[in-house]
C-alpha cells in the first residue's frame, strides 16, 4: 500500500514541530536560571547564605542523582514513549515551581529547620529539585524528539536552535530577574516563570498530537522501536568508551559553565564594580551569543563536520576564560564583558558538537537511555560544583561586608573552574582519539547525502 507523504518531510511540520518543543525548554530554562542573579539579595532579604544558595543551586540535580530519577526517566521514554514521559516531565515542572515559591514566601516560625537547613530553603530547594527532574527528563525527550524527526536531515541545525532558544530562556531570566525582583519582591521573578512554564506544558501536549500522527504513518515503527527497550541496552551503552568519553567532557564543560553562571552575578559586582542592576545581563552575555551562534555552529556542523576538533577548541576557550578571571589583579570590567563574550562563544561551539555526537554513536531506540545516562553524570556535576563553590565561598572568601550582604574574593573559586576546564579538555582530546579509533564518525557532517 502506497504510503501517504510522511510528516517529517514536511519543512513546515517537522520545523514547527521544533519550534513548539523548543517553547518548552525555553520556559524551563527561564525558571532554571532565574533564582541566579538574586544571589545577594536572597541574602539580604531573605537571609540565605552562599551555603544556602549552593545548596538551593545543587538542589536542582539532588533527586535526579540520589534517587537516580534521570536514569528512570530515560527508561520510561524509551519504555513508554516520548508522550506520556514529556507530558509527565511538564507537570513536574510545574509542581516544582509551585513549591519553590511557597518556600521563599510561607512565613515559617523563627530557626525552623529541616533536615539542618532553613526551613523556608529546604522547601525552596526540594520544589527546585522536583523541578529539575522534570526539566531534565523534558531535554532529553526533546532530544528524542529532534532526533525523531530530523535524523539524517538538519540534525545539528535543529538541535542548535533548540539550545539556542532555551538560551533565550536564560537571558531574559538573567536579564529581568533583578529589575523585577526590586521593583515587586524577590520572588516575583519566579511566578513569571511558573507562568511561562503552564504555556510550556500546554505547548507540549499540543505537541504530542502531532507525535501521535507521525507514529501513525511511521506503521507505529518507533512504538515498536521504544517497546523493544532492555536492559542490554544500558548494558551496551556502558561499554562503549564514547559513551563515557562523551559523559565526562558534558560534566566537566557543564559545570565550569551553568554553576559558573550561577555565581557569575555576584563575580560582576564584588570583583569587576559592575551595578547589580546589570551584572545579571552581562552573566547572560553567554546565552545571548549563542543563541546567535548555536545554530549557526550547528549548521557548519551539519555540512562539514569536524564535530570532535569543535568540542576541544571550546574547552581550551573555556581554561582561557576561567583563568583569567581568576586573576586577582585584572579587574576592569570591560574584560570581564570579553571574557563572556568569549565564555559564549565556547558555550555554542560545544553544545552544538556534543548533542548530535550521541545521535551518531547510539541508535535511535537507545537514544533516550543514552541521554538520560549522560545527563545523570553531568548532573552529579551540577549537584556537587555549587554546593563546592558556595561552601568554599563561606569558609575562604568573605573580604568584607557592604551594610546587607558579604563581599566575596572570587579567586579560589575560579581556580576551581579553570582546574575543571582543563581536565575538559583532555577529555575532548581522549575523545577525538577514541573516534579515529572506533569510527563512530565525529568529524564527518551530519547531513548523508542520498
Ligand atoms: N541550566 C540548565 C541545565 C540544563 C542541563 C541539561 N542537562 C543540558 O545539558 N542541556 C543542554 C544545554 O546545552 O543546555
Amino acid at each position: 500500500m502506497k504510503k501517504q507523504e510522511n510528516l517529517r518531510n514536511s519543512v513546515a511540520v517537522r520545523w514547527s514541530a521544533l519550534g513548539i518543543v523548543s517553547f518548552t525548554m525555553m520556559a524551563a530554562y527561564f525558571v532554571n536560571d532565574i533564582m541566579a542573579p538574586l544571589k545577594s539579595m536572597l541574602e539580604a532579604n531573605l537571609g540565605w547564605t552562599s551555603i544556602d544558595f549552593g545548596f538551593f543551586t545543587g538542589a536542582y540535580s539532588f533527586l535526579n542523582v540520589f534517587l537516580l530519577m534521570l536514569i528512570w526517566g530515560g527508561l520510561m521514554l524509551d519504555k513508554f514513549g516520548i508522550r506520556l514521559t514529556g507530558k509527565l516531565a511538564t507537570i513536574l515542572m510545574v509542581v516544582g515551581v509551585s513549591l519553590q515559591y511557597y518556600g521563599m514566601t510561607a512565613h515559617f516560625s523563627e530557626g525552623a529547620m529541616i533536615i539542618g537547613h532553613k526551613a523556608g530553603v529546604f522547601i525552596a530547594a526540594a520544589g527546585y529539585s522536583i523541578f529539575g527532574v522534570g526539566a531534565e527528563v523534558a531535554g532529553i525527550t526533546v532530544t528524542k524528539i529532534i532526533a525523531k524527526w530530523f535524523r539524517g536531515k538538519e540534525l545539528g541545525t535543529a538541535m542548535g536552535i533548540q539550545v539556542a532558544l532555551a538560551r533565550i530562556g536564560s537571558q531574559a531570566a538573567y536579564s529581568v530577574a533583578i529589575p523585577v525582583a526590586k521593583h515587586f519582591s524577590v520572588s516575583t521573578p519566579v511566578v513569571i516563570g511558573g507562568g511561562l512554564l503552564m504555556v510550556g506544558m500546554l505547548a507540549f501536549f499540543i505537541y504530542s498530537v502531532m507525535d501521535k500522527r507521525l507514529d501513525r504513518q511511521d506503521d507505529y515503527e518507533e512504538e515498536k522501536e521504544e517497546s523493544q527497550f532492555s536492559f542490554k541496552d544500558v548494558k551496551e551503552i556502558l561499554v562503549n568508551p564514547g559513551f563515557w568519553l562523551i559523559a565526562l567532557l558534558c560534566v566537566l564543560f557543564y559545570s565550569c559553565v551553568f554553576p559558573f553562571q550561577k555565581f557569575a552575578s555576584e563575580l560582576m559586582t564584588n570583583k569587576y564594580g559592575i551595578s547589580d542592576d546589570l551584572a545579571g545581563t552581562f552573566v547572560g552575555l553567554p546565552a545571548l551569543g549563542a543563541l546567535i551562534l548555536t545554530p549557526v555552529f550547528g549548521n557548519v556542523l551539519d555540512r562539514k563536520g569536524k564535530g570532535a576538533s569543535i568540542m576541544m577548541l571550546g574547552a581550551a576557550m573555556l581554561i582561557f576564560v576561567h583563568f583569567l578571571y581568576s586573576l586577582p589583579w585584572v579587574t576592569h570590567w570591560f574584560v570581564a564583558i570579553f571574557l563572556m563574550l568569549v565564555l559564549g562563544i565556547a558555550f555554542s561551539l560545544v553544545p552544538s558538537a556534543m548533542w548530535p555526537s550521541v545521535a551518531k554513536i547510539f541508535p535511535t531506540r537507545q537514544l533516550g537511555t543514552a541521554y538520560a545516562l549522560i545527563f545523570f553524570i553531568q548532573n552529579i556535576g551540577l549537584w556537587g560544583v555549587p554546593n563546592l563553590i558556595g561552601w568554599i565561598l563561606d569558609k575562604y572568601c568573605v573580604i568584607g561586608h557592604t551594610g546587607e550582604n558579604n563581599l566575596y574574593d572570587y579567586t579560589v573559586p575560579m581556580v576551581v573552574f579553570t582546574g575543571f576546564a582543563t581536565l575538559s579538555l583532555i577529555v575532548a582530546y581522549l575523545l577525538k582519539v577514541a573516534d579515529k579509533r572506533y569510527g563512530y564518525g565525529l568529524e564527518k557532517p551530519n547531513i548523508v547525502k542520498v
